[in-house]
């Protein structure tokens, strides 16, 4: 599989606390890479770090070869690199049409409005209410919103932080669906940080395990789809009680 992805030694410090070190993954072309670990474990700062919104204090990250390491997060979003952080950050007071017209920036009119289209066609829940002020969307709603904001930038990896977050069960699985959809149409690439283990599991193609601000490991998302290796992976890695298995 083509590498779309490579994050080489990645070391994050806010003022004299060190975050995150020695960080390394891969994601290919299409591929879904999980980061499970429990509150703290630096999973959101490897993901602001990737999309330039926090100065990397060491290592490399090559977007297919090329090294957009010292890259500024304007720049990065231009290259297809988005984030969607966790609890939204959507706008409030603006309309679910303005909100979306933010993640398209940089865009010109025309293609800006194709891409609305796509993106209200895709996440039908909203479509009605484009005119309604974000604050009025449920929480599964809003979370579609902050998706479907990134998706207007024309993403080729997705960096999903906690998108399980305060949603109910059936609302993260309809989340999950839509992206499945526009994965299969547009071959987006995800990474996507997660306390919740079987969500991760399920919609990965490989998932590492972080504490401490370090990657204690790597494995196969098939391989831990048996509960008896679930199991074992959050013994070994996560220590119970850590994350919803
Ligand atoms: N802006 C910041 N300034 C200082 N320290 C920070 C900042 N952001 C995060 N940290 C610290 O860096 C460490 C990693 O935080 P991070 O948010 O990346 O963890 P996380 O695994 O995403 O946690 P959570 O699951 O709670 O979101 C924590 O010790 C946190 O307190």
């Amino acid at each position: 599989m083509t590498e779309l992805l490579r994050v080489e030694g990645l070391e994050v410090r806010y003022g004299a606390a060190t975050a995150v070190r020695g960080i390394g993954l891969v994601v290919t072309q299409r591929g879904t890479v999980g980061l499970l670990g429990a509150n703290g474990a630096g999973k959101s700062t490897v993901l602001k770090a990737i999309a330039g919104l926090v100065p990397k204090y060491a290592g490399r990250v090559l977007l297919e070869g090329e090294d957009i390491t010292v890259r500024d997060a304007r720049a990065l979003v231009r290259a297809g690199i988005v984030y969607v952080p966790e609890g939204r950050e959507i706008v409030p007071n603006l309309s679910v049409d303005e909100n979306l017209t933010l993640g398209g920036f940089h865009l010109d009119g025309a293609t800006r409005r194709r891409r609305r289209d796509t993106v209200l066609g895709i996440f039908t829940e909203i479509a009605g209410r484009a005119a309604s002020p974000a604050w009025r969307l449920s929480g599964g709603e809003q979370q579609m919103l902050a998706i479907g904001r990134a998706l207007m930038a024309g993403p080729r990896l997705l960096l999903l932080d906690e998108p399980s977050l305060g949603l109910a069960p059936l609302l993260v699985r309809r989340v999950f669906e839509k992206l499945e959809a526009v994965r299969a149409e547009t071959g987006l690439a995800m990474i996507l940080v997660e306390q919740n283990f079987r969500l991760t599991v399920r919609v990965s193609d490989a998932v590492h395990f972080m504490r401490g601000g370090r990657m204690l490991g790597r494995r196969e998302a098939a391989e831990l789809r048996e509960p008896a290796a679930m199991e074992e992976a959050i013994a070994a890695y996560l220590g119970a009680g850590e994350v919803v298995a």
